[in-house]
């Protein structure tokens, strides 16, 4: 694809600077810089380097085609239809007066990467279904609901995640993946484009509600605090989950950095620096969080000094705190190993980007994936598998839910361990199935009786599952072993 000139279009041009009015503020990273340089090569470089980050977005994909994004307002717009006519027949169910059926609705509010216009084609669609308080949980939600979406030709692979904080119906929908958790709220009525950050609609509402709405929330609330400049906002967000996703440091289940944790730190950077090219931000991102005093929390907000106090004393490695009220963490699995390899990326990228003259400089250095096999001489596979399709992904599911715990158990006898979030397929077994490899480092023991590690887990992950358990092998293997 020709990619068009900066200046072309009001957007595009949002993203990189005019020449510098004298006297002139240099941007922070200018600090980096032991001789003084002349501005005008500094803005000229770092507009060309905005330049090549736009264009690499555009050969990588990154944001998805305009057939995409109408397939996903089309999902969203059936989603809204079927708890529409759900609602009514709840009503209905409880026999509510004629008048109150036909005056009752509940919506969809669309929040996560899809809400914050940071998504890509692999991102799910994460939709809160809003409903009045008659409609429980339990029954109404869980079971009508869930029964109206199955019958549904479009709806595949549904299943209830009833222990979550946030509990939800997950589910692929036209073959895009659907997390909807549930929210109840004081009111017959809930109009399409309610307004959740109005107190009066939060009066009374019960905790699992509470909690739901928070993703709905915390997304309004980021999007206040950069209320200029959306679309640099939301370029520099997917850059930046795509280098995560790229050094395998995404994936909160695996002890990475989240969506919800991308977003808060690009955030931090972003208010500060919006006048900021892309491409200072990225560099300017990189080097706040290369040298942060972890665990002083990241707060988008003056004045939480409570909170603070309260970060600390969780003992959370990387606190992150979210803009809603009451202020509240992004939850979090970072362990020892995982926190020292996202600091070891956010200093690696600070490295290959602080240096604005740098001649050879390449954004796919910065997004090169990480190569395990030569960092890693040994890694153990965990291998998962299912009868059939339909319940891997359950037994996957669950078995990922409880990853944390794996993790430790490896990092008590390992000292370390790089949990690689990509899912792989064993194509050379038969039976439906899913295996990580995750990275070890040579430690004090030679010898790690895998079994025993094997049986730790195993009862972690037999307490509380509810379907019929798949299988599950680890095992370690040499870098040369991996598969292709
Ligand atoms: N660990 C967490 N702590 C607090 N809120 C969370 C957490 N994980 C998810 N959420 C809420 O759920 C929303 C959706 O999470 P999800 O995991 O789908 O990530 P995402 O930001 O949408 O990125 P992706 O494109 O990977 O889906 C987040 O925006 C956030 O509001
Ligand atoms: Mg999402
Ligand atoms: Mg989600």
């Amino acid at each position: 694809m020709e990619f068009e000139s900066p200046t072309s279009s009001p957007i595009q041009s949002d993203f990189i600077s005019d020449p510098p009015p004298f006297p002139i503020v240099l941007p922070p990273y200018t600090v980096a810089f032991p001789s003084p340089i002349h501005p005008s090569l500094l803005f000229s470089m770092d507009n060309q380097r905005s330049i090549s980050l736009l264009q690499f977005m555009i050969n990588e994909g990154l944001v998805p085609s305009a057939e995409e994004e109408e397939k996903r307002k089309k999902v969203i717009h059936k989603l809204k239809q079927i708890v529409s006519s759900w609602i009514k027949k709840v009503a209905w169910q409880h026999q509510l007066p004629k008048h109150q059926i036909e005056s009752t609705s509940a919506t969809i509010l669309t929040y996560g990467s899809y809400g914050l216009g940071v998504h890509n084609s692999e991102s799910d669609i994460d939709a809160l279904c809003v409903a009045p308080f008659f409609a429980s949980i339990a029954e109404d939600f869980f079971v009508v609901l869930h029964d109206m979406l199955k019958k549904r030709p479009e709806v595949s692979y549904i299943h209830c995640v009833k222990s979550a904080k946030v509990p939800l119906m997950r589910f692929k929908f036209d073959g895009i993946s659907i997390d909807l958790p549930y929210a109840r709220l004081n009111l017959l009525y809930v109009p399409e484009n309610i307004d959740i950050l109005n107190p009066f609609f939060m009066r009374n509402i019960d905790d699992t509600s509470w909690k739901s709405l928070s993703g709905v929330r915390v997304n309004k609330l980021i999007l206040h605090l950069v209320p200029t400049n959306v679309e640099k906002f939301q370029s520099m967000l997917r850059c930046l989950k795509l280098w995560a996703k790229r050094r395998g440091v995404y994936g909160t289940l695996l002890g990475y950095l989240g969506g919800i944790h991308m977003t808060v730190l690009a955030a931090y950077v972003f208010q500060r620096y919006r006048g900021a090219t892309l491409n200072a931000l990225i560099m300017i991102f990189f080097q706040t969080f290369a040298f942060w005093p972890w665990p002083t929390p990241v707060v988008l907000q003056e004045g939480m000094l409570l909170t603070i106090i309260t970060a600390i004393q969780t003992r959370s490695l990387m606190p992150i705190i979210l803009p809603s009220h009451p202020y509240e963490y992004c939850q979090s699995s970072i362990t020892t190993s995982t926190f020292f390899r996202i600091k070891t990326e956010f200093l690696r990228a600070h490295n290959m980007t602080r240096d604005i003259l740098k001649p050879d400089f390449i954004w796919d250095n910065v997004f090169e994936p990480f190569p395990y096999s030569k960092v890693y001489s040994n890694f153990v596979k965990i291998y998962l598998s299912y009868p059939n399709n339909f319940a891997l992904g359950d037994w996957v599911g669950w078995v990922k839910s409880r990853f944390r715990s794996l993790l430790q158990i490896l990092e008590r006898i390992q000292g370390f361990c790089d949990p690689n979030p990509t899912e792989y397929v064993d194509s050379e077994k038969m039976e439906p199935n899913v295996a990580f490899y995750w990275g070890l480092r040579p430690c004090k023991y030679n010898f790690m009786d895998i079994g025993l590690v094997r049986g730790e887990f195993m009862k972690i992950i037999n307490y509380g599952y509810e379907g019929s358990p798949g299988r599950i092998e680890l095992s370690i293997l040499l870098a040369s072993q991996l598969p292709n």
